[in-house]
């Protein structure tokens, strides 16, 4: 969940000069995209499904964490202020980044202010009352919610989980970005797709193994699967803000044509659509869009975007039966049907 109060007059004061990326409100217009991209990235979903993103994870009932808002944390900041004094605080697992006025935060009962005709865009990491502290904070803040396709979703979980412990690189810590010319998969053997863990320690359990139980049922008390059930976050956060507060953001979408939602973004936060198509590039070896400007090309680090292993599809059909019940749940809530697949 991605908190922002925004105003006109911030996006005003910041007004780009390049009329040519102003845009219409354009909710779902969808920009056709390479065929490579989605073979070039996963294969453990379907493939009407393989580029379904977003992730959606909470560490209490009671919170609630978008796995994918680093692609707004970075995407939305930085388009908006390439090269502009953009006015800007950017807060995010409590790292000190001076670089991009990062603060240090130890807890969230210490997030900014948000005053009356700022932006800001946070992070929202897990803890209790996430969304009443907010409240408090400005009730009229506004809220990004990214979600994804909930199935791929706990693939793109098992896969970080995984990639944390068997991985001892660091590399990618050190910086947010990666050049685009070294957007590899560490974590993932790519002649047998197994996991290549540390030396001598056991295979890792496979995402089949933990999300169904020796009985075939689903083990919804699996985390990874738990996190995608995502009204059982959801509702805390609509008994605090009204509906229009909230924006639902398509990851699925925001992977296969971020123009697009980023350009809902704006609207929504009633900024003036500066983010252009002129800012990204699709980029075969990442398989991601990436962002350019006039001296470089920037990609996500290569922790965003890995390969996940393939996922025995009777499981993947499985779990999404599973989940038709849910996501009929969440899109009562939210009054928005995002037509997850049912099988
Ligand atoms: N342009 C672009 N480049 C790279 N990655 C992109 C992009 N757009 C969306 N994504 C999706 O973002 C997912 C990783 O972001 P997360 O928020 O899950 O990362 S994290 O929670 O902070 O670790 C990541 O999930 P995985 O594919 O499971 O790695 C990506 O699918």
């Amino acid at each position: 969940m991605s908190t922002s109060s925004s105003k006109s007059t911030s996006s005003s004061k910041s007004t780009s000069s390049s009329k040519s990326t102003l845009r219409s409100n354009s909710t779902s217009r969808s920009m056709s995209t390479s065929s490579s991209k989605s073979t070039s990235r996963s294969n453990s979903t379907s493939s009407s499904n393989t580029t379904l993103r977003s992730k959606l994870t909470s560490r209490s009932t009671s919170t609630l964490r978008s796995k994918s808002i680093i692609i707004l944390l970075w995407f939305l900041p930085i388009l908006w202020c390439f090269g502009k004094k953009c006015k800007k605080i950017h807060y995010s697992n409590f790292k000190i980044r001076p670089n991009l006025k990062y603060a240090e935060l130890s807890e969230y009962k210490k997030y900014p202010r948000i005053l009356q005709g700022e932006t800001k865009i946070l992070r929202s990491k897990t803890l209790k009352s996430v969304p009443e502290r907010i409240r408090a904070m400005n009730a009229s803040v506004k809220l990004l919610l990214i979600v994804r396709e909930p199935v791929t979703r706990a693939i793109s979980d098992y896969t970080q989980l995984r990639s944390h412990a068997t991985s001892s690189t660091s590399s990618s810590t050190s910086s947010s970005y990666t050049s685009s010319s070294s957007a590899s998969s560490p974590s993932l053997s790519s002649t047998t797709g197994g996991w290549t863990g540390s030396s001598g320690a056991p295979p890792p359990r496979s995402f089949e193994q933990l999300a169904i139980r020796p009985d075939g049922s689903v083990n919804s008390a699996y985390r990874p699967l738990a996190l995608s059930i995502y009204h059982t976050f959801m509702h805390r956060w609509l008994e605090v803000f009204p509906r229009q507060q909230l924006l639902v953001v398509n990851g699925d979408r925001l992977i296969e044509d971020p123009v697009s939602e980023l350009e809902r973004v704006e609207s929504f936060l009633g900024l003036e659509h500066r983010i252009g198509r002129h800012n990204f590039y699709f980029n075969r070896t990442k398989g991601f869009y990436c962002l350019r400007n006039d001296t470089q090309d920037k990609c996500l680090r290569e922790s965003k975007g890995r390969k996940h292993p393939r996922v025995d599809p009777k499981v993947l059909a499985k779990l999404r039966r599973f989940y038709v019940e849910h996501n009929q749940k969440f899109y009562e809530l939210v009054g928005d049907d995002l037509g997850w697949p049912e099988k």
